[in-house]
């Protein structure tokens, strides 16, 4: 695992080569064809590659890890004119070697063929004519025409015809979408069947799919905790080995056992796999639209105790939708106070002020400018219409702006948004958010897997509060919240002791999403926004992701932890042993380390095809 850098085919092949040279070095010497000084070129030959990766890990790391330990042990084997062992023992080495990079790449190679699939040449319309255009050159505004089988080359919006597309390249999900002019459609995703004119709005390195392409290669560079434990491990156990070894030498002045120890010994093996198993999650959560930003991510997931929800947008829908308007100030009419209120809030993107505006856009009332708009975030907003003030928000917003005229209680399952108009209470909104499918299965399965504590936060009212998280299954929650509150109660819990992750729709929680310690975010294929703040994206806009997210990570983990097991059970404990009881001389060592090689690579590189729904 000391080469975890990807090779390139031609070294590929290069590195085989010289598997089958050394190999072919040591049948020749076996059958007495050429003399142990000819032999001495075949194993410098096969010497070099490690010496070279051994080298580079001193003089970058620092750390004197498992190719400068074989290295030692294959000179020691021919100072000792034990030519036979040198060469065997080094084939196996590389072997090993060979097999673990090859897993690597393997791994990789799943994750790029999810990208690489984006077409060099489009055809573009312009003034009436069509022409191929490089994907280099397009740029937002061009028109682009799509054919069956073809790849959407970028994010844009349908201006004519349809089609089915298959968004799995992003989504992870295959099934089929119809979409039709209007439809959005992203740089990746597949065209089944139809013909469509697209207007590019990003191209490039903007898409989404080129974004999403940049985060898995960054994530790939960020190393697990646990790999930089075991390294950090290495550090110091390497020397001390070594001078084990040495007075193991000094004792029994045995050069077979020492030069098995060497084989067997070296402490950079822990981390044997990590690497593969890190790529290979990687990549298995992409093809279900789950973007990991980063390996610390994968391993603090699994850890994970306490789970914190955001609700509108996350556990509900996001779409919430004006069900009735109680008129409370009778001077007023209906219609009067859907006009205000929709002037008041069209200036304000919050879902519930777009609820407003198509509660007036059904009813076809018009409403008039606003002037002195201001948006008091997780409160509502205030403005001046037709000379008057108007302010739409909660009750603390009302509260807060001394309105007068209100109703002692306002008792209801659906959120109450207030208006006041002149500072007097006018009318108020109901306004109900349908729930996401899947929430409380998801909740039950987080029960399920033993996370201790499952928390609503929100910024709706208490009652609403308590009747959705009722309605979910989820036994606490916080109600009232504003923006910040989320973060202290984030910092809270983490105070306590535990770990937090944070599901959220990032538009507004990008802090809360930053300061837990897994942010998971939800939705970002419609919202891009949700990329930034998360850790872990879900692009695919269903909850069901969250636990196939955790059961990536578990099983990642577990399979660390296997990976370790069979490292020091079966390398550092039985092989040890075997060697000081001289059951196992140079060559079996270097077997059973093939073999450990083999096993840990084998079952990191299971995890590609693991069933996670
Ligand atoms: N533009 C607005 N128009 C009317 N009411 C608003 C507006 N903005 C906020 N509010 C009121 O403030 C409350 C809290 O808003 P906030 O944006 O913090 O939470 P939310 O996104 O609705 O809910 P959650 O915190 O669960 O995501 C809303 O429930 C609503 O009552
Ligand atoms: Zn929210």
């Amino acid at each position: 695992m000391s080469k975890s850098t990807e090779l390139l085919p031609m070294e590929f092949l290069w590195e085989f080569i010289r598997i089958i040279i050394v190999a072919l070095f040591g049948v020749v010497y076996y059958e007495h064809i050429i003399s142990p000084e000819i032999l001495l070129w075949g194993v410098a030959f096969g010497l070099y590659a490690l010496i070279k990766t051994g080298i580079k890990g001193l003089v970058r790391k620092r750390k004197i890890g498992t190719p400068l330990f074989f290295t030692v042990a294959v000179v020691l084997s021919l100072v000792c004119k034990e030519y036979l062992v040198g060469i065997v023992a080094l084939l196996f080495i590389l072997i090993a070697e060979y097999i673990s990079i090859i897993s690597v790449t393997f791994a990789r190679s799943s994750i790029e063929k999810l990208q690489d699939t984006l077409p060099s040449a489009v055809v573009v319309k312009h003034k009436g004519q069509k022409r191929k255009v490089s994907i280099i050159d397009l740029r937002a505004g061009d028109i682009v025409l799509l054919k069956t089988g073809e790849t959407v080359p970028v994010d844009g919006e349908i201006v004519g015809g349809g089609g089915a597309i298959n968004e799995a390249a992003i989504t992870g999900d295959s099934a089929c979408k119809i979409k039709t002019s209007g439809a959005k459609v992203y740089a990746g995703t597949f065209m089944n069947a139809g013909s469509l004119d697209i207007e590019a709005t990003k191209v490039g390195s903007d898409t989404i799919f080129s974004r999403v392409h940049a985060l898995v290669s960054d994530a790939e560079s960020k190393q697990l905790p646990i790999k930089n434990l075991t390294d950090r491990i290495a550090v110091w156990l390497g020397p001390a080995i070594l001078i084990c070894v040495g007075v193991v030498y000094v004792m029994t002045r045995d050069i077979q056992l020492v030069i098995s120890l060497l084989i067997l010994g070296s402490p950079a093996q822990l981390g044997l796999g990590i690497g593969v198993v890190k790529i290979a999650a990687i990549s298995r959560a992409l093809r279900e639209g789950i973007l990991f930003k980063g390996g610390n991510f994968l391993e603090e997931l699994a850890r994970v105790d306490t789970f914190v929800f955001d609700k509108a947008g996350t556990l509900t829908v996001g779409k919430p939708r004006v069900s009735r308007l109680q008129i409370v100030d009778s001077k007023f009419s209906e219609e009067q106070l859907i006009r205000l209120a929709a002037a008041a809030d069209s200036g304000c993107d919050h879902p519930i002020a777009k609820a407003i505006l198509s509660y007036a856009g059904e009813r076809a009332i018009a409403y008039p400018p606003a002037s002195d708009f201001y948006v008091v975030k997780g409160r509502g907003v205030a403005a001046r219409v037709d000379e008057q003030a108007v302010l739409i928000g909660n009750r603390s917003f009302m509260n807060d702006k001394s309105v007068s005229g209100f109703l002692a209680t306002v008792n209801s399952t659906e959120t109450a948004i207030f208006i006041a108009i002149n500072y007097k209470l006018a009318g108020i909104f109901y306004v109900s958010d349908a729930i996401r499918d899947g929430a409380s299965e998801l909740i039950k399965l987080l029960n399920d897997i033993g996370i201790e504590r499952v928390i609503m936060l929100t910024g709706d009212n208490p009652e609403t509060a308590r009747f959705v998280s009722r309605q979910i299954g989820i036994s606490e929650h916080r109600a009232n919240l504003l923006p910040g509150d989320k973060v202290s109660i984030i910092h809270e819990l983490q105070e306590s002791g535990a770990i937090v992750a944070m599901v959220g729709d990032s538009l507004h929680d990008a802090a809360a999403l930053k300061n837990a310690n897994v942010g998971i975010s939800i939705g970002a294929i419609e919202m891009q926004a949700a990329m930034e703040g998360a850790g872990v994206v879900l692009m695919k806009d269903k909850l069901q992701g969250v636990f196939k997210a955790i059961t990536i990570s578990k099983r990642s983990i577990n399979t660390i932890y296997q990976n370790m097991i069979v490292c020091v059970a079966l390398l550092h404990i039985v092989g040890i042993l075997l060697v000081l009881m001289k059951i196992v001389g140079p060559m079996e060592a270097a077997a059973v380390h093939l073999l450990a090689v083999a096993l840990v690579c084998l079952n990191s590189i299971k995890l590609l095809r693991m069933k996670v729904s």
